[in-house]
């Protein structure tokens, strides 16, 4: 009897989210919900694997992909896909998958509360309250800045992007961006103005980071940037970490070079507990949770157990990687 196409999936995900896949396929997973699989382990499962449903911390590199002598698909939990290397996935026929648009929205609203909180000091408020460090009302007690009629500068102005300078429209602010290419569209709709990186760092009261890792986006973010910012500036960055300079951004902080940050994301994952960064109390530092709402984190299981269903069955998949 012909086997099943073998899927091995590198994370505890819900049974539920996996049923269509259980029916023609022989499915295993990595037994955690929250530790990466080791890579020996990885390798080992890639080597009789026809699919892989990987996560962005997985480093999905030449060795592994070279491993998996009968993979043809890599589907990615995630819309960013800098942790796979697509050039070898490309010589070897092997479809990458991603999940695009459907966490757009719960990406964009979490930038923005991100922003919100670093602006407001909302963790710093609410840890001063729970530590009963509260004595009255004071006239400047814990102020921030305002965020409605302030500038916002957008770099990567796409899916996630857009969808946030549409929150910022509501709050009445004045949008810059900076894109790989310009979008007239999202000028037209979102009263959005197109400048250069360097004016944009130098004209906006909040600069958010939303492009994608890659050769030229590392490190955009350095200690040149930091100078041309204004002081009163507040950095978002909702992307990948290393896009920012991490030592450098330190030094601006507590210079006062800029006011605030607010972090999603990090050269390594998970941050050491010690980083200087996190003894910034004008930092606010999240666990990469952009896309985690509950529903959106669903769609993006349905949409890679899709995928895959389609790569092995011999259909098209709705989200490929261009290659
Ligand atoms: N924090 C989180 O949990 C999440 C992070 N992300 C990150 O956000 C990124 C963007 O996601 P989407 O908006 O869906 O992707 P997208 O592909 O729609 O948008 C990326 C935009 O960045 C622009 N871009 C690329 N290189 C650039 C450069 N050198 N300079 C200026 N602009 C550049 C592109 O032209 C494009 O408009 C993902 O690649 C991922 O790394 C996405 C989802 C959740
Ligand atoms: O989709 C991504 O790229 C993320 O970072 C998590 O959703």
């Amino acid at each position: 009897m012909k086997r099943k196409p073998y899927i091995f999936i590198t994370r505890k995900l819900p049974a539920g989210a996996l049923e269509q896949l259980y029916h023609s396929f022989e499915v295993s997973m990595w037994e955690s919900e929250t530790e990466s699989v080791p890579r020996d382990v990885l390798l080992k499962e890639t080597q009789k694997a026809d699919a892989l449903l990987t996560m962005l911390s997985d480093k999905i590199d030449r060795e592994v992909l070279e491993a998996g002598a009968s993979l043809k698909v890599v589907a990615n939990l995630a819309v960013g896909y800098d942790n796979i290397d697509l050039k070898t996935a490309s010589e070897r026929d092997i479809v990458v998958c991603n999940t695009p648009d459907v966490l757009t929205d719960t990406t964009a609203d979490l930038a923005f509360a991100l922003l919100m909180a670093a602006a407001r000091r909302i963790v710093e408020a609410a840890e001063y309250v729970k530590e009963g460090e509260w004595k009255s009302w004071s006239p400047l007690l814990l102020a921030g800045h305002d965020i409605h009629h302030k500038t916002i500068g957008i770099v990567g102005m796409g899916k996630i992007g857009e969808a946030l300078a549409k929150r910022a429209t509501g709050f009445e602010m004045e949008i810059l961006y900076h894109n790989r290419t310009r979008k007239p569209e999202a000028e037209e709709k979102l009263g959005a103005q197109y400048v250069s990186f360097d004016e944009l760092i130098q004209r906006s009261d909040y600069i958010v980071c939303l492009t994608p890792l890659t050769a030229q986006t590392k490190g955009i973010f350095n200690g040149g940037s930091f100078k041309k910012m204004k002081n009163s500036a507040i950095f978002v960055n909702a992307s990948r970490g290393p896009v920012v300079d991490e030592q450098a951004l330190y030094e601006a902080l507590v210079s006062g070079e800029i006011s605030a940050a607010g972090l999603d994301v990090f050269e390594t994952e998970p941050i050491n507990a010690d980083h200087p960064l996190l003894t910034l109390k004008n930092v606010v530092a999240l666990p990469h949770i952009g896309s985690s709402s509950t529903e959106t984190r669903m769609e993006m299981m349905d949409l890679c157990t899709y995928n895959i269903e389609a790569v092995l069955t011999g259909k098209q998949p709705k989200t490929p990687v261009e290659l």
